[in-house]
């Protein structure tokens, strides 16, 4: 890889400065050094040379080894979209699943496709399009969950490695007999494991310092694993502080099988905090039918929820109440979960909780006979509401609290990592645009009254892939659409 330049960005900035709000840094400039690293903020710049004169200089840098990107009118910088959910594998069936739910999907699609990616050939070409589109639609952070095949998960850290993105990797671990199909499972848990270490050890090889690609401990879901492989994944975890990502309570028949295999524990939840599963660097994805108590008990453990909205209306999972676990302290990020999930965009799983949770509030009952019940009622209505602001925290310093990542990514500020989209909007022309038959800005239209807040309102409900123009990796540029 050729070595990295230093970068200097031009224009208006917009990130997360707390779930509610977003902060919009207009005529602002940021310079990248070269580890892709912002060494400084400048406000209020009026042009390239002014940044070039204010910022290079009190950096002491040499304009020479500089590259420029200016924003143009109506154009801006976002952070990257965090994908704290996302099954690599699955990206071949995205948007197959017929009337199925959980359990029955599993069986029908998503094994026997999975299972087939042990072929190097036919997993290349899936995983080589999923991380390319994913960095397409703005993921420059993807936690991603293989196969059990090693070799196969092995290529795909190669290929987010050499293609930038960011990435948490995980080898499936499937070796419970009653759950998992013959043709797809560990033998026992001894063997695991024994996978497992492989992929760490491969992972290392690439990127020592985990610094781009790491491992990630990927137990399933509680009924495809044996105690032995969750307490055995759980030591390792003790031994290497690798994070861990596993499922958790999307659907009711799901629920049941739990119960019935772990009847130890009192409850889903219970079953992974018995097998030391939940800590801190663990993401729960889905958390649809999580009770109090178990919302609490991970709450206590500071474990994380990726919300994965599109893909628990798919699976007709059910709606997950994020206002909820948040109250309850829970940090929370989103993922798409694809394809459980039919899409790979954040910014589809960041609508698609915005909307989701209006389904939540249409779920409250307002009683008719008691008026203090209903105003109650009707209050709680609006608060489960996501607004823009919130769902593009989730997709971005959300997400970055779940992977333990908010220290690098996620906004903008000196000495966190450069890890960005350049967003572009049509702007409507004079007369309508009528003669224009060039749709490559996508669909989202601006008249030029629209207020800011206004704009990325309307990016979030209408906005693409069409609409990210360049897209960052700790300062390198890993896609640009022309
Ligand atoms: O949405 C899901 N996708 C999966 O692949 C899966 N495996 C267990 N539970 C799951 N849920």
């Amino acid at each position: 890889m050729s070595p990295q330049r230093k970068l200097l960005l031009l224009g208006t900035f917009v990130h997360s400065k707390t779930a509610q709000h977003l902060e919009f840094l207009h005529n602002a400039a940021v310079a990248v050094d070269e580890q892709g690293k912002i060494a400084a903020i400048e406000r209020d710049v009026a042009d390239a040379s002014e940044a070039k004169e204010r910022l290079v200089k009190q950096l002491g840098w040499n304009e020479a080894e500089v590259d420029v990107t200016e924003a143009a009118e109506g154009q801006f910088f976002f952070p990257g979209f965090i994908d704290t959910h996302i099954h690599a594998p699955q990206y071949a069936n995205a948007g197959i699943f017929g009337k199925s739910s959980l359990l029955d999907w599993l069986e029908t699609y998503t094994f026997p496709l999975e299972s087939s990616l042990k072929d190097l050939s036919k997993a290349r070409r899936v995983y080589s399009r999923c991380v390319r589109r994913t960095l397409a639609h703005g993921t420059t952070t993807a936690t991603y969950y293989a196969t059990i095949d090693v070799a196969a998960t092995n290529l795909l850290a190669d290929l987010c490695l050499s293609m930038g993105q960011r990435a948490f990797v995980g080898r499936a671990c499937m070796d419970d007999p009653e759950i998992n199909p013959a043709y797809y499972r560990d033998a026992d848990a001894a063997e695991t494991l024994r996978a497992t270490q492989q992929t760490i050890d491969h992972v290392r090889g690439i990127d020592p310092g985990f610094d781009i690609v790491s491992p990630i401990l990927t137990p399933r879901f509680a009924p495809s694993c044996t105690r032995e492989a969750m307490a055995g994944l759980a030591q390792l975890h003790r031994e290497t502080s690798l994070p861990i990502q596993t499922h958790i309570s999307e659907n009711l028949g799901e629920i049941q099988l739990v119960q019935r295999m772990f009847p130890e524990a009192d409850s889903y939840a219970g079953v992974y905090d018995k097998y030391g599963l939940l800590t801190h660097k663990t993401v729960l994805a889905h958390a649809v039918h999580i009770s109090e108590a178990e919302a609490s008990l991970i709450a206590e453990k500071k474990s994380k929820i990726s919300h994965c909205p599109c893909s628990n209306t798919c699976l007709t999972s059910g709606p997950a109440r994020v206002r909820w676990m948040w109250d309850k302290g829970i940090d929370v990020g989103l993922g798409t979960d694809m394809s459980g999930g039919y899409s790979p965009s954040i910014l589809e799983a960041a609508r698609q909780a915005a909307l989701v949770s209006r389904h939540v509030a249409m779920g409250i009952h307002v009683p008719v006979d008691d008026d203090d019940g209903a105003a109650a009622a009707a209050a709680e209505k609006e608060r489960v509401k996501l607004t823009v602001e919130e769902v593009l925290y989730l997709a971005t310093r959300g997400g970055a609290r779940c992977v333990g990542l908010e220290e690098k990514i996620g906004g903008f500020e000196v000495g966190m990592e450069w890890d960005a989209q350049l967003v572009s909007l049509s702007q409507v022309s004079d007369d309508g645009g009528l003669e224009e038959q060039d749709d490559s800005d996508g669909f989202v239209d601006v008249f030029g009254w629209e207020s800011w807040d206004e704009r990325l309102a309307k990016w979030l409900y209408n906005g693409d892939d069409r609409n990210t123009k360049r897209v960052w990796v700790k300062g390198r540029l890993v896609h640009r659409r022309s």
